[in-house]
């Protein structure tokens, strides 16, 4: 057995469990929406994810810390919320029974429930297995039908070891052109879904995130940028995490003619690392803003894995081991390895002159 194999195999099924669960939140009218104290958005599918992924990593390797966004106070105090819940987390099974029985089977109880969520309370470090886990990056596109993923990584003494990206409105097709999410609907036409996964050293892969798509396992490469002119880049539809603005000044001192792609969630490091895009800018708008492991650690590994570099806006690699934040990173450059030299040059030449 290869090193990682059974954390892989782990973590792909519980992300793909999760994402049967997310997929349904979609469909019924109510998605029990509340505001965080910071004003973002989190769903009973945020909730429900978490729920259902840290109860799989419990029971299959007891002594791993969870680092995961969400926690269950608010629901504690709100039983209506509670127990929406857990209607979704007890009914939300793999329809392969030996899948589901490797995870672990159910949550046993409401209680078993709100523990699994607040069990992802670990403050992260340097030390020891801890893994990263967003249950539902891009909860705004998740709201609106566009882009979101089901996001977990193995950290060990701070280095990203395995990671698993469930992205279930992106195709399955890799080379399938990338499309701008905002304000339409992509979810759930028959066939979408993708899930992409690498382990440290071992390359990255893409498959179906449907039921037996699992076994359909491909390697996933960076598209070669010959002409970097001609190079497609992403960035977040919300303008309030990173600056279309420097992202536009960056892309015409490289020349690039077409427009940027805009989509939600770590679907953009999917995306660039099978080779439909090119290029992953993210740049600052606030000085005081520390970027969250959970939304950059899976993706990072992936880009890597497929042949790409990524580096903060000052070129110094991500460095998960600092805890819950990126706190010593602003930002993200990702782009094929070969090239990636060429865009952190302008990026800095671009934030020199701010
Ligand atoms: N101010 C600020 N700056 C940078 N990033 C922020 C900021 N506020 C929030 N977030 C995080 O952004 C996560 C979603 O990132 P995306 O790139 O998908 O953004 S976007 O929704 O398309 O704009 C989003 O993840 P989720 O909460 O999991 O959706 C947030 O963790
Ligand atoms: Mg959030
Ligand atoms: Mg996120
Ligand atoms: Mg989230």
């Amino acid at each position: 057995m290869s090193t990682y194999s059974r954390e892989l195999e782990v973590a792909e099924l519980a992300v793909q469990r999760a994402a049967i669960l997310t997929k349904k939140v979609f469909h019924e009218k109510a998605k029990g929406t509340v505001s965080k104290d910071d004003k973002s958005p989190v769903t009973i599918g945020d909730f429900g994810a978490q729920a259902l992924i840290i109860q799989a990593i419990k029971k299959n390797f007891p002594g791993d810390e969870v680092v995961g966004e969400e926690e269950a106070s608010t629901l504690r105090d709100n039983h209506k919320l509670r127990d929406e819940i857990w209607a979704l987390v007890k009914g939300t099974k793999l329809t392969d029974a030996d899948s589901e029985k490797l995870l672990g089977g159910p949550v046993e109880s409401v209680d078993a429930m709100l523990n699994a969520i607040d069990a992802g309370n670990s403050a992260g470090g340097s030390k020891g297995r801890i893994w990263a886990l967003d249950p539902i990056d891009g909860t705004k596109g998740f709201l609106r039908g566009g882009q979101y993923a089901v996001c977990l990584a193995l950290m060990v003494d701070g280095e990203v070891k395995v990671g698993a990206l469930g992205c279930p409105n992106l195709p399955v097709d890799d080379s399938a052109p990338l499309t701008a999410d905002s304000g339409m609907d992509q979810t759930d036409a028959e066939g979408k879904g993708v899930l992409f996964s690498a382990v440290f050293g071992q390359g990255a892969t893409s498959r179906p995130l449907t039921a037996g798509g699992l076994a359909q396992s491909k390697p996933i490469h960076m598209k070669p940028v010959n002409d970097i002119t001609q190079a497609t880049f992403c960035e977040s539809v919300e303008a309030g995490h990173s600056s279309h603005g420097d992202q536009a000044a960056i892309a015409a001192k490289l020349q690039i003619t077409k427009p940027s792609v805009r989509m939600d969630s770590q679907s953009k490091y999917g995306s660039i690392a099978r080779g439909a895009g090119d290029i992953y800018l993210r740049l600052p708008v606030s000085a005081t803003y520390q970027e969250k492991i959970w939304d950059h650690a899976a993706g990072d590994l992936i880009v890597r894995e497929a042949g790409g570099q990524v580096t903060d806006t000052l070129g110094r690699r991500l460095d998960f081991s600092k805890g819950r934040t990126l706190a010593e990173n602003k930002g993200v450059v990702a782009a094929p390895s070969a090239v990636h030299s060429i865009v952190l040059d302008v990026v800095k030449e671009v934030l020199s002159k701010k």
